[in-house]
């Protein structure tokens, strides 16, 4: 399911344990096993790399740049136009880690002065009650954005729901018409997802050239691989696609100048899948089990960050990577969608 790309359910990693990346025991409940485990070892290129240490890429200030930009552009539209954006916020269901996720969404709306709205519905709601709440932001102008946050619990159809948010409102660009736009040359969506253009946003940021590099994206979710392929694509890089069909995703893999990983595997990709030099987008977010960690887990993400810092040239750390970037781009779209409703530039 697409939505397991964001906070993984994954189960008992049992690999060889040595080196750098000892695999961890995951936190929570089982789902699919993605790929084979990883090399037990380290290999030549990144053990001979090790005097070399990648640039740390830092999305959580670059977050606060763009929260900075976002609050400047609020208050000038709210001055000029009495206009202050909105978002609603959807959450069916009381899985901890989605409501903490609305929980941080509410807070960077206050933070940048957005307006938000939020509709916590129980678990046992039915879909009807779903699309009733989208109906209601679908027509209340004061709302700009409308984020049915993911997963929905498993008696509703998610395409259903999705698919009935108006797509002047879908800050998440999840809509099939988005997504159409975006695959497509000579079209514009009117929202790109917000973790692929986070991911984005962060390269554009480091001044990494996108243009006629070669790019692989780990991982084909609707939410995440797919768009950031298309994304990447449109910037004019060669990209492949790796997922749990492929047979050499290492080879592959090691071949990219960018890699932007999303499957929820922690520590999947080794330094031996990476070429010397490469940028690295980390989207996975896993909690692995840490005794150490008042919580009794950490997060980590697809990469295995000891062993990437020592081959890639810049890569991003988790948690403070890619999440907050996401959490940015969704106060970005809500921006853009109260700007184009209201014509104001
Ligand atoms: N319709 C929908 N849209 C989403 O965008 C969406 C969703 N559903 N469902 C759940 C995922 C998850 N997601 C994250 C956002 C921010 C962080 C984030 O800021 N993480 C921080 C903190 C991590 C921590 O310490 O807990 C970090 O990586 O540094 C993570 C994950 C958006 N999601």
């Amino acid at each position: 399911m697409a939505s397991s790309m964001f906070f993984t359910h994954c189960h008992y990693y049992s690999s060889p344990s040595s080196f750098a990346c000892r695999l961890h025991r995951q936190v929570g409940p089982t789902p699919l096993r993605f790929f084979s485990p990883a090399p037990s070892r380290v290999s030549p290129v990144a053990a001979m790399a090790t005097e070399s240490s990648a640039k740390v890429i830092d999305g959580k200030s670059v977050a606060k740049q763009v929260r900075d930009e976002i609050t400047a552009e609020v208050s000038r539209m709210r001055e000029a136009t009495g206009v202050v954006p909105g978002l609603a916020v959807i959450l069916v269901g009381d899985r901890k880690d989605s409501a903490t996720y609305v929980r941080n969404k509410k807070k960077a709306c206050e933070s940048v002065g957005i307006n938000s709205l939020e509709a916590n519905l129980p678990e046992d709601s039915t879909e009807e009650e779903v699309l009733n709440y989208i109906s209601g932001y679908n027509n209340d102008p004061s709302v700009h954005g409308i984020l049915v946050q993911l997963p929905l619990p498993s008696h509703m159809n998610e395409q259903n729901v999705l698919n009935a948010v108006r797509i002047e409102k879908d800050v998440d660009g999840f809509h099939p018409l988005n997504i159409g736009r975006l695959a497509m040359r000579g079209r514009d969506p009117l929202f790109v997802p917000c973790t692929p253009k986070g991911c984005i946003e962060l390269l554009h940021r480091y001044s990494v050239t996108i243009k006629g590099k070669r790019a692989v994206v780990i991982g084909r979710s609707n939410i995440v691989g797919m768009p950031a392929a298309l994304l990447l694509q449109r910037e004019d890089a060669t990209v492949s696609i790796v997922h749990s069909r492929t047979s050499n995703p290492e080879e592959i893999t090691r071949q990219a100048d960018i890699i932007i990983s999303a499957v929820g595997q922690p520590n999947m990709v080794r330094g031996s899948w990476i070429k010397p030099g490469a940028v690295i987008i980390d989207v996975g977010i896993n909690p692995v089990e840490d005794p150490n960690s008042p919580r009794g887990y950490k997060l980590v993400g697809d990469v295995c960050f000891e062993e990437a810092v020592k081959v890639a040239s810049a890569v991003t750390p988790v948690p403070g990577g890619v999440g907050p970037m996401t959490i940015a781009m969704l106060l970005q779209n809500t921006l853009i969608s109260a700007k184009r409703v209201h014509s104001f530039e």
